[in-house]
């Protein structure tokens, strides 16, 4: 029989002291998700209640177009999604198909070893040599798309970026390889809850299980729930805006909450690279916008505390924000 999770300690030693994860659990063959595990009805992810698909916004970027007469349009539908959704898909990225395809590979490869295999890499050591070569590959090819996307968004708001600032706001480069096993009741559950991401910009890629559900912030359709589903795009890689943008550009840009829902079909595989500013750099609405809106929204705070309020609290949506709120606006 399989083991019982719900007393005690017996859940955290096994899944994150013992190294085996969630999908220890699952090979275990549990047929039913730990009490610790299940969601309040309202946060759990019903298909059904979710926004119809607003087709626009989820139309893949075509950015080999930046480069052809197009340009105008292309610089216009990536402004436009950061400033809306706050996420968007785009092609042709520079990134090569063959590099997506090993990074997947990699992520399956890492989870399906013995757990005592990955408990050394739990955060904070050096990547394991199954996905490190792959991993440093995606950092280097992907920080060029940071780059373009970041030029674009910042010459959006009528500021050039120059490499200091550049280095300023992506210093730090994390890759992630997340494993959602499939689960016996992915309706009580949730792979992962809202929240937004900290950082700068996230560039990830995920397979065509699909589940990566965004929340669209005043648009709730009737009878709906609010959230959109971005759809899995093959060759594509998903952008979204971090907080860290939001706050510099005054609000302009939405730092969009997002969550995960799980199958019980198939295990699901993603690699999110974020870029995020160094502990050390101050963050803070860019001054020709507090100029032009006349009012700062957020105040000056140094990345370091704010990494800490992030991870210090649990997650609620995109409340990590409030940590920067100017109130006095
Ligand atoms: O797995 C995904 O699609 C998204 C993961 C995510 O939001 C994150 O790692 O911050
Ligand atoms: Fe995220």
């Amino acid at each position: 029989m399989a083991p019982s999770f719900d007393e005690g300690n017996a859940l955290f030693d096994f899944v994150v002291q013992k190294g085996n994860g969630v999908k220890g659990l699952v090979d275990n063959g549990i047929k039913m998700v730990p009490q610790r595990y299940i969601q309040p009805p309202k946060e759990r992810i019903d298909k059904k209640n979710t926004n119809s698909n607003d087709q626009l916004l989820l139309e893949a970027i075509d950015l080999s177009k930046l480069h052809a007469p197009e340009h105008d349009q292309v610089v216009g539908a990536i402004s436009m999604a950061a400033e809306t959704l706050g996420f968007f898909q785009v092609v042709n990225h520079g990134v090569t198909l063959e590099l997506l395809e090993s990074l997947k590979a990699s992520a399956h490869n890492f989870f399906a070893q013995p757990s005592m295999n990955k408990a050394v890499y739990l955060k904070g050591v050096s990547p394991s040599p199954l996905v490190k070569d792959v991993a440093l590959e995606y950092l280097k090819s992907s920080t060029k798309l940071v780059k373009e996307l970041l030029e674009i968004l910042f010459g959006n708001l009528g500021v050039t970026l120059d490499e200091a600032k550049f280095e300023s706001l992506t210093g730090l480069k994390m890759v992630n390889m997340n494993f959602y096993p499939s689960c016996p009741n992915p309706e009580l559950t949730v792979g992962v809850g809202r929240h937004s991401d900290m950082g700068t910009l996230t560039v990830l890629l995920q397979d065509g299980i699909g589940g990566l559900y965004v929340l669209e912030e005043g648009h709730v359709e009737e009878g709906k729930d609010g959230w959109i589903e971005i759809p899995p795009i093959p060759g594509a890689l998903v952008i979204n805006v971090g907080d860290t943008m939001q706050i510099l550009s005054n609000g302009r840009y939405k730092s969009a909450e997002h969550r995960v829902r799980t199958t019980s079909s198939e295990s699901r595989v993603s690699v999110p690279l974020f870029a995020t500013p160094t502990p050390s750099e101050k963050i803070g609405p860019l001054p020709q916008l507090v100029e032009s809106d006349g009012v700062a929204h957020y105040k000056e705070v140094l990345f370091g505390d704010y990494m800490q309020n992030f991870f210090g609290k649990a997650h609620e949506g995109k409340k990590s924000l409030q940590f920067a709120q100017n109130d006095s606006a």
